[in-house]
């Protein structure tokens, strides 16, 4: 028996939120009968193809006619036959986007245990291949990351060339983020060689000089050129925060001698600050620019590579978003909204400016890596604790990153300690967590990944199993009252959803708007996220709980749903009697139904 209750507000012809009509109705599949492709594995394939121009997508889709009652013919069997190895092709109106593992993932854990918390994963030397991201991908990454720092911009293209391959080719949604290389002081490259090792008592040479081939031995190039005047004798030179530290003994011109008193792994291009007197010396940072000139070359490439995501490095003050804002809204003439801009809190100064700075970005990234290296490291946790509370009341998203597990990359097996650092990061309810070197240039980028995977899993179900809904008050985030009656809605349909245990929201969202006004409530069953773009689809991915999908929908909210759940049953997604929770913001209702 399916029977669905709707509540419509009637905000568009009258203000404030009043219940205008209670309907107990039936959904009619009747109303849907259409013909959408699905795809198939190989085997079955050959029993019915379609004439498609599109070698591959001919190989692997077939017509299938919905009947009235839902039953699927012509196709052969659907439920059994869908394995990771089919290949989605969403060039029809009617179809429906969804990656292979998230719909092996819905079908082998059921609703409740999907992951919620997303990934993201440095790209480097041991993932940029096809298959690498590929497997990648299989292992749960939502969001492919480069860093400017590091490689070319031919490289990167290619990164992106191969993520995009891979989305198109295999149904993914895999968003890329790109992220700036910043103007603080850093080491430059250490002649080739990947790494030097510094040990204690040795003096290296610190020097701004050009050397045309061969460094010198023991001597490290520094990109700013103010350096050798900057440093005075005494001061302490900490190298990537302290992992390896230096004390400058002697200036000679251009070149800065320091004695190696913490001896350590120097890598290339580690940045570096200097203290005196127990304190950060920051006066020449505070003048570089946020965003260097180089930076805003690497912009443009990610503007006219499309990326979803830019994070900007040692963000100071919300100006420097605003402008970036404003610049990206020109040069893609109104396009502005397909890039998200996210600050990264690495620098004191944007500690003294948080909420203006999230408030004035899309997201934000907790950079432990340089944060570290700017405050006193026994307080990043709590920095990191305030920046992921802080972004969801104020409804961004929000990445904890750097050294979530260090030793991985050379070691298969995490540190206890490592495991708990994610698991705090998880019970925080942070939207994502990021890998850096470990899947960048680790030895073990995929044991790395399932440790993160497997982490987040296991807290958020001991979150389910608890009923540990915590007590956080989340204040109102827009200003018109459009936006309250949204903010409304998705408040109350999470509470709703805990309360009824349905086993997932709906939410059909054109900007992605109110999906992520739903992950904020961080309710206990996921959110099936249905948008119309592609763009929106990828950006939806960093955000916690949310299973973004795409397809095209009518105004008509009973036929988008009708649609939907024939799709979805279709492929085995849901089933008759499964309890969920719709809503729109085309259609200002909440809508509690059982699967027909
Ligand atoms: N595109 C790349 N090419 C080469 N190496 C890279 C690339 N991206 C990252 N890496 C390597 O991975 C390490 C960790 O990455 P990340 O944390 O993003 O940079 P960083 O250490 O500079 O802050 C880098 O130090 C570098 O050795
Ligand atoms: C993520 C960070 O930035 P990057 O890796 O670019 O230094 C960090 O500092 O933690
Ligand atoms: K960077
Ligand atoms: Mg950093």
């Amino acid at each position: 028996m399916t029977q669905s209750l709707q509540i419509f507000t009637s905000a568009t012809r009258s203000p404030g939120i009043s219940l205008s009509k209670h309907s107990l109705s039936k959904p009619s599949p009747s109303t849907a009968a259409f013909r959408f492709p699905l795809s198939f594995t190989k085997s079955s394939i050959r029993a019915s193809s379609s004439p498609d121009s599109n070698p591959l997508s001919s190989a692997f889709t077939s017509q299938v006619l919905v009947s009235e009652n839902g039953s699927t013919g012509g196709g052969g069997a659907l439920s059994s036959s869908v394995t990771r190895e089919f290949v989605p092709v969403m060039s029809d109106s009617t179809a429906i986007e969804v990656d292979t593992v998230t719909e092996a993932e819905l079908k082998e854990n059921g609703f409740r245990s999907t992951r919620r918390t997303k990934l993201v994963c440095t790209i480097g030397p041991v993932t940029c291949g096809f298959e690498q991201l590929e497997a990648l991908a299989v292992g749960g990454m939502n969001v492919a990351r480069i860093n400017m720092c590091h490689g070319t911009r031919d490289w990167h293209r290619m990164v992106i060339e191969r993520v995009r391959r891979l989305n198109e080719e295999k149904g993914y949604a895999v968003a890329i983020m790109m992220d700036t290389e910043g103007s603080e002081i850093h080491m430059g490259d250490l002649g080739g060689a990947s790494s030097a090792k510094a040990e204690d008592g040795e003096i290296w040479t610190f020097s701004v000089r050009a050397f045309d081939s061969t460094l010198p031995e023991r001597t490290i190039n520094v990109n700013y050129e103010g350096f050798a005047e900057d440093v005075r004798v005494g001061d302490d030179l900490l190298v990537d925060g302290g992992m390896v530290r230096f004390e400058v003994i002697e200036k000679i011109g251009p070149d800065v001698k320091c004695l190696c008193t913490d001896p350590g792994l120097l890598l290339p291009r580690a940045n570096l600050t200097f203290w005196r007197d127990g304190h950060l010396v920051r006066e020449r940072n505070a003048m570089l620019p946020t965003i260097s000139s180089k930076d805003w070359l690497d912009i443009d490439f990610g503007i006219a590579e499309g990326v979803d995501f830019l994070a900007i490095s040692f963000v100071k003050s919300a100006e420097v978003i605003k402008h970036l804002k404003s610049y990206i809204a020109a040069r893609s003439r109104g396009r502005c909204s397909d890039i998200s801009i996210l600050a990264k809190i690495e620098s004191l100064d944007s500690l003294n400016n948080l909420e203006e700075i999230i408030l004035a970005s899309d997201g934000a990234m907790v950079a432990r890596g340089d944060l570290g290296a700017q405050i006193p490291l026994e307080q990043v946790p709590l920095v990191q604790q305030k920046v992921v509370q802080l972004c969801r009341q104020l409804n961004k998203p929000v990445i904890v990153a750097s050294q979530l597990l260090e030793s991985m990359i050379e070691y298969p097996t995490p540190t206890r300690a490592e495991v708990a650092d994610i698991s705090e990061a998880v019970r925080q309810r942070s939207d994502a967590l990021m890998l850096s070197g470990e899947s960048a240039m680790g030895q073990y980028p995929d044991k790395a990944l399932a440790v993160l995977r497997n982490v987040s899993l296991r807290i958020e179900k001991w979150w389910r199993e608890e009923k540990r809904h915590e007590p956080m008050e989340l204040p109102e985030v827009g200003s018109s009252s459009s936006d309250s009656i949204l903010e409304e809605i998705c408040n109350s349909a999470a509470k709703m959803a805990n309360n009824l245990e349905v086993d997932a929201i709906f939410v059909y969202t054109k900007t992605g708007h109110m999906a992520s006004l739903l992950s904020r409530c961080r309710p206990d069953c996921p959110i099936f996220a249905f948008t119309e773009t592609t763009s929106v689809r990828r950006r939806l991915n960093l955000q916690w709980g949310l299973i973004p999908f795409r397809m095209s929908f009518s105004d008509d909210m009973e036929n988008n749903l009708n649609k939907i759940f024939l799709l979805l049953k279709a492929r085995n997604l849901i089933k008759s009697g499964d309890l969920v929770i719709a809503v729109s913001d085309m259609l200002q209702s909440i809508q509690v139904m059982n699967v027909p």
